[in-house]
């Protein structure tokens, strides 16, 4: 028995339904939740909280089924992205909501003191949320949902209006604070450095429909679907086992030959992927290198992104993306037409299914 187990979970609204999602989850972990916009993440996270019934299947957390409870019966907390403080109360009684019933006058206070020393936020405890930056009311949003001892954390895009500097700060407390108190997190996110920094597992939702969870290793870097790979810009390529010896597998995808030193079967179908950063580019290549994927492409595109530049590379009617720095850019002299030579290891022809 996993600690959270979602069995057939359907919901009908009409123009959107969730399908059939299936998902374990074990005590203590961080699952991201990712998928293109409408895939049916924030339902997910509000059939589990209890805003909606659903048609069919069952959640069970800690071996009861929770499908039909109420959701102050739940004991799961739930963190959003507009913070949802209440604003007409200040931040120590904005942390202490959800206990005061159970807990008052200096009981209360030490309790609330203590989530807030360790948010950091104990400075703020008489501030109106008002008063607040983004970041600080998110801490508040945090402590309120911790004071109670959630037995699931559940977490929409709680970063997704704060700037880059802060997200990485609350990033690095909210690890902290998770990893001490043991909590079971989900969260929707859009931001893939939430799923490197926090997460242990990540689940991929599109069109309602759960397409492929796995830890954080198996789903970044293996995606075994193309709409994963696409989301994940990662290329994924179907191919042909031609033959396996010295301990790598010769793939035929396509025009492309590539060797992989993953197992796999002569004549077995299979999808290959590739990150777009561990192809390598070079204006040529002279003489023997130790790469044993290299491949003369022609560039097709080349788009700013991040930072960095991705280019399109096709080759004998496939495409490839490497993604390579302003100065290689320059020193390649690549433009669209130009013939590049890729160079990817064995290593990082990775295949996945
Ligand atoms: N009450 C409702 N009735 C009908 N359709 C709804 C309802 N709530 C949400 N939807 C639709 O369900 C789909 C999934 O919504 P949801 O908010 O779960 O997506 P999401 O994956 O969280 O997207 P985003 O990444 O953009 O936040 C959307 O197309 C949305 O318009």
């Amino acid at each position: 028995m996993s600690f959270l187990e979602i069995r057939g979970l359907s919901k009908d609204l009409g123009e959107f339904s969730l399908k059939e999602v299936d998902l374990d989850l074990e005590t203590g972990t961080y699952l991201a939740v990712i998928g293109p916009t409408g895939a049916g993440k924030t339902i997910l996270l509000e059939c589990l909280v209890g805003f909606y019934l659903p048609e069919a299947g069952h959640i069970l957390l800690e071996g009861e089924d929770i499908t039909r409870c109420r959701p102050e019966h739940r004991h799961i907390g739930i963190v959003y992205q507009d913070f949802a403080l209440l604003p007409h109360m200040d931040v120590r009684r904005n942390i202490g909501y959800g206990l005061r019933r159970r807990l008052r006058g200096e009981t209360l206070d030490n309790r609330v003191r203590e989530m807030a020393e360790v948010l950091r936020i104990d400075h703020l405890l008489h501030r109106a949320p008002g008063t607040l930056s983004g970041g600080e009311k998110q801490r508040v949003a945090l402590a309120r949902s911790l004071i109670v001892k959630p037995r699931l954390l559940l977490m929409d895009e709680p970063f997704s209006a704060l700037d880059p500097r802060t997200r990485r700060k609350l990033r690095r407390l909210l690890r902290r604070v998770i990893k001490e108190t043991g909590t079971t997190v989900i969260h929707v996110t859009h931001d893939l450095d939430d799923v490197w920094s926090l997460a242990d597992e990540v689940a991929f939702l599109r069109h309602g429909q759960l397409v492929q969870s796995g830890t954080v290793q198996e789903v970044m870097q293996r995606p075994r679907r193309r709409c994963v790979a696409d989301f994940l810009g990662i290329n994924l390529f179907h191919g042909q086992v031609r033959d396996r010896r010295d301990g790598v597998c010769r793939i035929q995808a396509g025009e492309m030959e590539l060797v992989s030193t993953d197992r796999a079967q002569p004549g077995e179908e299979v999808r290959v992927a590739i990150r777009p950063e561990q192809v390598i580019l070079a204006e040529r290549c002279e003489g023997p290198v130790s790469t044993r994927n290299v491949l003369t492409c022609n560039v097709v595109d080349i788009f700013p992104e991040n930072g960095v530049y991705l280019v399109e590379l096709e080759r004998g009617g496939s495409h490839l993306s490497a993604v390579v720095t302003y100065d290689a850019l320059q020193d390649l002299r690549l433009a669209p037409g130009s013939a590049v030579t890729a160079l990817i290891k064995s290593t990082h022809v990775a295949i996945v299914g």
